[in-house]
């Protein structure tokens, strides 16, 4: 098993627990259930903002602990006042250290929030919107093309955006009309290698109607600079950040190069 097999066995185990310890209709009753959302996309083509979602990542299968000292409160308000298009809260507990507390306590912030795992069931996107997100990611590799038509089709109906994720030319049937941002995930997440090369030339073969995001192993601005003319607008960077003394200091200075 390779481990994006183990994770998705992991995840099936671990949301049918949790459909029976909180029905759906409870997550319904979640304060946040019926809040507005906030367009990522939207923010994404603000000319005022960066372009970056920024990710509160603790830790990592490849990296193990990344940053386990930075309250999500403290890293996340950061993002938000220097200018971030989004934040994209990692709630896999079992591999990457998150939760749905992390994602609540990231609510605070005035910019879409990005619900990062590993989707393979709508309770997951109705969890989502109970605690707050804005975004959902789907992984192509996790998911049939079917499963991503209809995953998408419950956020849709539930006012959040779809970020879907590719990584190869395989994975481009799965695009379809109810995904609004269409992510390129620069690390291989078979072997974890990163190519940025590999992203551009798949993002041409991706429709200018999404907004493309690139994914992961960014770690210069000269890397936005680079993908921006390959027609990236959005920019989802974890680890570079989150591994400094302080990511907030770190995401301020990043921002005032761009
Ligand atoms: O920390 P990085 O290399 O900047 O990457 C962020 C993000 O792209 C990465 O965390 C990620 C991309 N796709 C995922 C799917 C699941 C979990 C995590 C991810």
């Amino acid at each position: 098993m390779n481990i994006l097999e183990k994770i998705i066995a992991h995840k099936k185990t671990e949301v049918t627990k949790r459909k029976v310890e909180k029905p759906v209709a409870d997550l319904e009753k979640e304060r946040f259930f019926k809040r507005e959302t906030l367009s990522l996309r939207k923010f994404i083509l603000d000319e005022k903002k960066t372009g970056i979602i920024a990710e509160y990542k603790r830790q990592s299968p490849s990296k193990g602990i990344i940053n386990d000292r930075d309250s999500v409160e403290i890293v996340t308000k950061a993002y938000f006042s220097y200018g971030a298009s989004g934040i994209s809260v990692l709630t896999d507990h079992e591999f990457f250290g998150g939760s749905l507390d992390d994602l609540i306590a990231a609510r605070d912030n005035g910019v879409p929030l990005l619900r990062k795992d590993f989707t393979i069931d709508e309770y997951q996107i109705i969890e989502a919107k109970a605690y707050g997100a804005d975004a959902v990611l789907l992984i192509a590799a996790c998911l049939s093309p079917q499963e991503v038509k209809s995953l998408a089709a419950v956020a849709r109906n539930l006012g959040l955006e779809v970020l879907l994720e590719l990584h190869d030319e395989s994975e481009l049937e799965h695009v379809c009309d109810d995904v609004s941002l269409v992510g390129v995930n620069n690390r291989n997440l078979k072997n974890f290698e990163v190519d940025l090369e590999h992203s551009v030339r798949l993002a041409q073969q991706i429709d200018d109607k999404f907004i493309k995001v690139a994914e992961s192993g960014i770690n210069d601005v000269k890397n936005i600079q680079y993908l921006k003319q390959a027609g990236f607008k959005g920019f989802l960077i974890g680890e570079y950040f989150m591994k400094q003394t302080s990511p907030m200091e770190a995401f301020k200075e990043f921002t005032y190069q761009l």
